[in-house]
């Protein structure tokens, strides 16, 4: 997507979301198979598919940008423009968030938008992952995320920024910050969500290992809330969804607030050092001969 540079992503996604979409069908709202009234009618856009149900209150939210759903600069705009729009209309209290791709939830960053790029794309990339963790992180919504594939690394991210985590029971499905094997270094930001989801000892240990937990192993160190057979994912989210949505809104998100605000905090005042820190590294030559060396390794791997 071509954007013009040297303009903050979070002033344009604020003043002019729209605008960020070129080449995108975000708005389209079109019935649901099988659906009927306003309650059944879905919208979205082409990464991101959000199928509404008015009478619950709850969204469930698809991420669908094929094969592994990597979060692309496009990706990430439309996940934070799709969640602002669930955000402002009041009929919606819950979302969903749960993966359109086969057996993947969300394979991180998308290597291809800092692999090999100048400077200032890097910077638009990080800012806007930088919105997507502070949207989701702080969402008035309570957000749910049906974890149906494998979740590395940023995908690890967008979880554990819900506020419930139901894992499929499949041992390739494994969950966890496997920066430090591709040779980078998770940012301060997300090593805090780490910590506040399971403690320091465990995040210690796992984020210098890299390691991606399978299913029982994130249950037992406190990365997902709940295991499930796959076929259930979707049944147990939304039944996790109740639980929460039984407790009255404004108590719930104070709550939230309150336990949350001080880590998203630490980023805001420091956002511009963040992405300056980001930038500096990932353009480092061995930084890019690392993640070049990754992807390729990624690619061979198919064959
Ligand atoms: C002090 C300074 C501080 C600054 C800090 C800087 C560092 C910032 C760190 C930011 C934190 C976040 C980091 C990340 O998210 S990095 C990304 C990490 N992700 C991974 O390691 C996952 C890699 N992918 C996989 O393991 C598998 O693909 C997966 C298990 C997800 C699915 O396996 P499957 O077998 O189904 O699919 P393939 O492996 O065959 O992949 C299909 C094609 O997709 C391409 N691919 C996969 N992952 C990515 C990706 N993350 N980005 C881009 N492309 C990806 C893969 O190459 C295949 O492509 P081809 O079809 O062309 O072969």
């Amino acid at each position: 997507m071509a954007l013009a540079s040297g303009v903050r992503f979070a002033e344009r996604a604020l003043l002019r979301p729209w605008a960020l979409l070129r080449g995108t069908t975000l708005g389209r709202t079109e019935p649901a198979a099988g659906g009927g009234g306003d309650g059944a009618r879905r919208f979205g856009s082409q990464r991101v598919l959000v199928e509404p149900d008015a009478a619950s209150g709850v969204a469930v939210m698809k991420l669908r940008n094929p094969p592994v759903n990597a979060l692309s600069l496009e990706l990430l705009t439309e996940l934070v423009i799709s969640l602002e729009k669930l955000e402002n209309d009041k009929t919606f209290r819950g979302v969903i968030l749960t993966s359109d791709c086969p057996r993947v939830f969300c394979a991180g960053l998308d290597l291809t938008e800092i692999c090999g790029r100048n400077p200032a794309h890097c910077a638009e990339y990080w800012k806007a992952m930088q919105e997507l963790w502070l949207r989701t992180y702080l969402s008035s919504l309570v957000l749910v995320a049906a974890i149906n594939g494998a979740c590395p690394a940023g995908g690890c991210i967008i979880a554990l920024s819900c506020d419930c985590r139901v894992l499929a029971d499949n041992p390739k499905y494994r969950i966890g910050l496997n920066e430090t094997l591709l040779g980078i270094i998770a940012p301060f930001w997300l090593k805090d969500t780490y910590v506040n989801t399971i403690g320091h000892r465990a995040s210690e240990q796992a984020l210098q290992l890299g390691s991606l937990f399978p299913p029982a192993e994130a249950l037992q160190v406190g990365l997902v809330d709940q295991v499930v057979p796959e076929d259930q994912v979707q049944s147990t989210a939304l039944s996790e969804m109740a639980r929460w949505l039984a407790v009255p809104d404004h108590a719930r998100q104070l709550t939230k607030n309150m336990m949350r605000k001080a880590t998203a905090d630490r980023l805001l005042r420091q956002r511009d050092a963040d992405t300056q820190n980001f930038v500096s590294f990932v353009c480092r030559d061995s930084i890019q001969k690392s993640l070049q060396a990754y992807l390729e390794k990624l690619r061979q791997r198919k064959g």
